[in-house]
């Protein structure tokens, strides 16, 4: 392929942009138990001439994704640098918001939708009890008014949306390619078939969050956990290593495991849309934010995420023109995949991805629900192990807490 563009932001230092302190990265835990060793993947390789090295990347990935559901992807053509400097915007932001803004820019994610600003009360627009998470997300209608964003932002909303743009239109194109290349599909298929479009984030997000410690109480009521083990219900979710190790995905083994600090690297999540996509081949990414080790309680973390959202008005099923697919078949105990399959053998519609999106975020609910994680209400007892159970339009969902 043709080698990719490198990333390539508006400048920092144009008139009229105020001065933006450097983010400092905090010192990395010195606790190693407990961590995952994910693979990691050089998207360069694909531009290789020789093919031998690209057929390697694409079997990497195909293991990384059976193996792991999680990887890590590096030399994407974004710079530490670059990235530092969305990671300052993200820090400027919290430092700067107007409490007009807050209010004025408030969530509702009753509605279904993230797009605005979170309070660090919880996942509902009434505030609860503290949860210390604030966060910022950009969605469709926010990158078309700027009257929708936090106004100290302002200036700095062409070096966001660019960056915003390369990783959609570029890193994750080209991992959506060699996620196609894995199913033996054609380049663009799943970009093509699959991936909302429109400038910046289609109908996924983007978002900037801070979690900030937690009183005592709180700790107490969700047991250490910030969000509930889950998975991202889209197609690829990426996120950007941090020196805080709060993220964590959940072992073959079934236990949780804290994704180690990788400077520069990204975090590939696989959503719900390519696990059925993929006929079970590539498993959804269980993952949760957990309280960080010890050494680290008392920091702040930073959190970049961009979410990339299937075409809304589509209901999932594998891709039958698969290769992979109609020569292995379909994997059939993975998870959200078999719930939608049994959903169509008995010969009802799963629901689109627009509602299986909206459903989620409208009925989340908090770690520190002490009303709702219990045996009998969101919580099943199997095999003598808790689990978190949901019931989306008629689809269970069970994942470990
Ligand atoms: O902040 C993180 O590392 C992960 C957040 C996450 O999993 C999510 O918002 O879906
Ligand atoms: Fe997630």
């Amino acid at each position: 392929m043709a080698p990719a563009t490198p990333f390539h932001p508006p400048a920092a230092d144009l008139p009229g942009k105020p001065f933006v302190p450097d983010w400092v990265p905090p010192p990395i835990t010195k606790q190693n138990e407990n961590f995952a060793k994910l693979k990691s993947i050089d998207l360069s390789l694909l531009d290789s001439d020789d093919p031998t090295v690209v057929d390697n990347l694409i079997q990497q990935v195909k293991v990384a994704i059976r193996d792991d559901g999680f990887l890590f992807l590096e030399n994407y053509g974004i710079t530490l640098e670059q990235l530092h400097r969305q990671f300052a915007l993200a820090q400027y932001l919290y430092n700067n918001i107007s409490e007009d803004d807050k209010e004025r820019l408030l969530f509702s994610p009753e509605t279904g939708v993230w797009s605005g600003y979170k309070h660090p009360y919880g996942f509902k627009r009434h505030r609860g009890p503290p949860d210390g998470i604030e966060q910022f997300n950009w969605y469709k209608p926010d990158w078309e008014d700027i009257n929708r964003i936090p106004n100290c932002l302002h200036p700095f909303m062409d070096e966001i949306e660019a960056f915003c743009n390369y990783l959609t239109q570029s890193v994750n194109r080209r991992l959506l390619t060699v996620f196609s290349r894995v199913l033996e599909l054609p380049d663009d298929y799943l970009w093509e078939n699959v991936q909302s479009h429109g400038s910046p984030t289609g109908e996924g997000y983007f978002r900037h969050a801070l979690f900030r410690p937690v009183r005592k109480e709180t700790e107490e009521a969700s047991k250490g956990l910030r969000m509930h083990g889950h998975t991202d219900f889209g197609l690829t979710t990426l996120l950007f290593s941090v020196p805080i190790s709060c993220l964590q995905i959940w072992g073959r083994d079934e236990k949780w495991y804290y994704v180690p600090y990788k400077p520069g690297a990204l975090v590939i999540n696989i959503g719900d849309t390519l696990e059925i996509v993929s006929g079970g081949h590539f498993k959804a990414t269980r993952h949760r934010v957990f309280k960080p080790p010890v050494d680290q309680l008392h920091e702040e973390r930073l959190s970049l995420v961009l979410f990339n959202s299937s075409v809304g008005d589509l209901r999932m099923t594998p891709a039958k023109e698969s290769p992979l697919i109609q020569r292995e078949g379909c994997i059939e105990e993975q998870g959200v995949y078999k719930e939608f399959r049994d959903r169509t053998s008995e010969g009802k519609l799963v629901p689109t991805n627009r509602e299986w999106r909206e459903i989620q975020i409208s009925t989340a609910t908090d770690p520190t629900d002490r009303e709702h994680n219990r045996v009998g209400v969101h919580q099943v007892l199997v095999d003598g192990k808790i689990m978190h159970q949901r019931e989306y339009m008629g689809v269970k969902v069970l994942l470990p807490v």
